[in-house]
Parts: C-alpha cells; structure tokens; sequence
C-alpha cells in the first residue's frame, strides 16, 4: 500500500483524486495539505506543509505555484518523492525543481493524462515532417473560467515537445495586439482561452498552403488527470532521487 499526503487536498483535483484514491487498494490518502481548511475531510489536514507530520511514500500536489518552493524543501528534507502537477511555476521554480531533483524523486508533469501524453509524441513526428514543408504552427487552449495561469502548463509543455523536434527553433508569440507585421515562419502561437467550466481542450494546428492538420485533445472530466497522478504516485515511491516524467509512468 502506497502511503500518499495530497498536497492541495481540498482543491478540485485534489477533491477528484481523494476519490479515486478511495475505489484503488494500492494507495491510501493518508493526509492533506490546503491552505482552505474549513471542510470536513476524511484524513487529517494540515494547513501548510511544513506542519504535516505524518508518514509517507510519496506527496501529489494540485495546489498553487507559490506553494511550491515550500513543498519541495519539505520534499528534500524529509526524503519523501512528490509528484508535481502545478503548472504555471516561474524558471526560477523551474531551477529549484532541477535541483531538488538531484536530492529526490520528482516527477512533473503539467499534464497526467494518458491522451496528452500519447499526443506530445506524435507531435513530434508531425513537427519532422511539416515544420521543414513550411507549415505555420500554432496552439490554441481553452479552460475554465477558475485557472490562475495562461497559458496552460499543457500548450507550453506541447509546444516544448514541437520545438525539441524542430531543433529549437521556434519563438513562443502569446500576443498579436502590440505588433503590425506579418507572422514570421520562426513564431509558435499559443492562445489561451477562458469560460465557464471547460475542464481542458488543447487544439494545434499546422497551417499549410491550402490545408490544415488539426490534432485535439479534450478532456471530459478530471478524472484523466487523477487516474495519471495516482498510477504517478505509485510509481514514483521509492524510487531513487531523480527527474522523471509521465512517459516513464505511462508510454513505456
Ligand atoms: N498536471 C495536470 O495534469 C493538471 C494540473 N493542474 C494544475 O494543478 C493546480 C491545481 O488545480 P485545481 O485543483 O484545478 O485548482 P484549485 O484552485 O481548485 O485547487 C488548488 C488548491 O490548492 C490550495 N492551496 C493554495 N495555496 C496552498 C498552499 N500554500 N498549500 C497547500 N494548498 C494550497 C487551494 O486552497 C485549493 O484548494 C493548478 O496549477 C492546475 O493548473 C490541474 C489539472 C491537471
Ligand atoms: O488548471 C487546470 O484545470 C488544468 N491545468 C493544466 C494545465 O495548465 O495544463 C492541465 C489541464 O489542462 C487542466
């Protein structure tokens, strides 16, 4: 049995998870971690991490950037590996990941479904064959009206996996407003979309002389999400200090 802290407990995801953790025999919420305590949960909950004494294989966390830095001196120092699901971290955080990961197992992910997943490796086939025929890509996400970060840690991680088929050499473009020129063949759109309860859609397009190739991913519920994280978290206890990510859980 996998003993894991939810670190964003009472959050949507970590609400969604705290559910499926209950219908699987393989891993046990043991306790939570929100900054929003004025609930009833089934685990004891702890207002901030670094008041969280209870034992533990690994942590998932939902949260928020800014509770991140904390987690992972927590993560390091009582050499507990955490699965990181919050997008929307500064480079600076994304340093500090970089070398937590050298004292710990870190596995991020800015998305745990298997579709997306799948999705970042076809891109790249898609990318080594239209990118060099000329055909402008671009990105187009939609979620909720409730997300803190645009764009999603999804469409950066996306257009991460086209760059690093295409050498590098794309520039990220977020905003058209401020300029009047035509687009340049070096740009990589990305727009963000929000409204209502939209869970996650990611379309890219690779736009072509007279045609378009669309590749979309929708998901439905978050369910997605929690199933990835979970199978994560079961995966990623006891393994040994490092940087992993979802395609060491899911692809191989
Ligand atoms: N990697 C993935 O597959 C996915 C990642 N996400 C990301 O996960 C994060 C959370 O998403 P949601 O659950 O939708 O957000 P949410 O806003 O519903 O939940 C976040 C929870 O974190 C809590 N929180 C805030 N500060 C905290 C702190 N210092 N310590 C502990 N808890 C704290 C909040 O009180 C809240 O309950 C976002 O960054 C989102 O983009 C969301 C879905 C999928
Ligand atoms: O905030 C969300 O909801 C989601 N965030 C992740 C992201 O930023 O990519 C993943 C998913 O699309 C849902």
């Amino acid at each position: 049995m996998v003993r894991a802290i939810m670190h964003g407990c009472n959050g949507k995801m970590g609400r969604a998870i705290t559910t499926l953790a209950k219908e699987d025999a393989e891993v046990e919420i043991v306790a939570g971690v929100d900054a929003y305590t004025e609930v009833a949960n089934e685990y004891p909950v702890f207002d901030s991490i670094e008041k969280c004494d209870v034992e533990a294989d690994v942590v998932i966390d939902f949260s928020n950037a800014k509770a991140v830095d904390g987690l992972l001196d927590y993560c390091v120092e009582k050499q507990i590996p955490v699965v990181l699901c919050t997008t929307g971290l500064s480079e600076e955080q994304l340093q500090e990941v970089e070398e937590a990961s050298k004292k710990v197992a870190v596995l991020r992910s800015a998305n745990m479904s298997l579709g997306i997943n799948l999705l970042m490796q076809l891109l790249k086939e898609a990318t080594k064959v239209l990118s060099p025929a000329g055909y402008d890509i671009e990105i187009v996400e939609k979620h909720h009206n409730q997300k803190l970060d645009a764009p999603s840690g999804t469409a950066i991680a996306l257009a991460d996996s086209i760059n690093e088929a295409a050498g590098g050499q794309y520039e990220y473009v977020y905003d058209r407003s401020q300029v009047r020129k035509k687009r340049d063949k070096k740009e990589l759109g990305i727009s963000a979309v929000r409204g209502g309860t939209i869970v996650g859609e990611h379309e890219v397009l690779f736009a072509g002389i007279d045609e378009v190739i669309e590749f979309k991913h929708t998901a439905y519920s978050r369910t997605v999400f929690g199933k990835g994280a979970v199978e994560a978290a079961k995966f990623l206890a006891g393994k040994e200090a490092g940087k992993y990510d979802m395609s060491d859980v899911i692809l191989k």
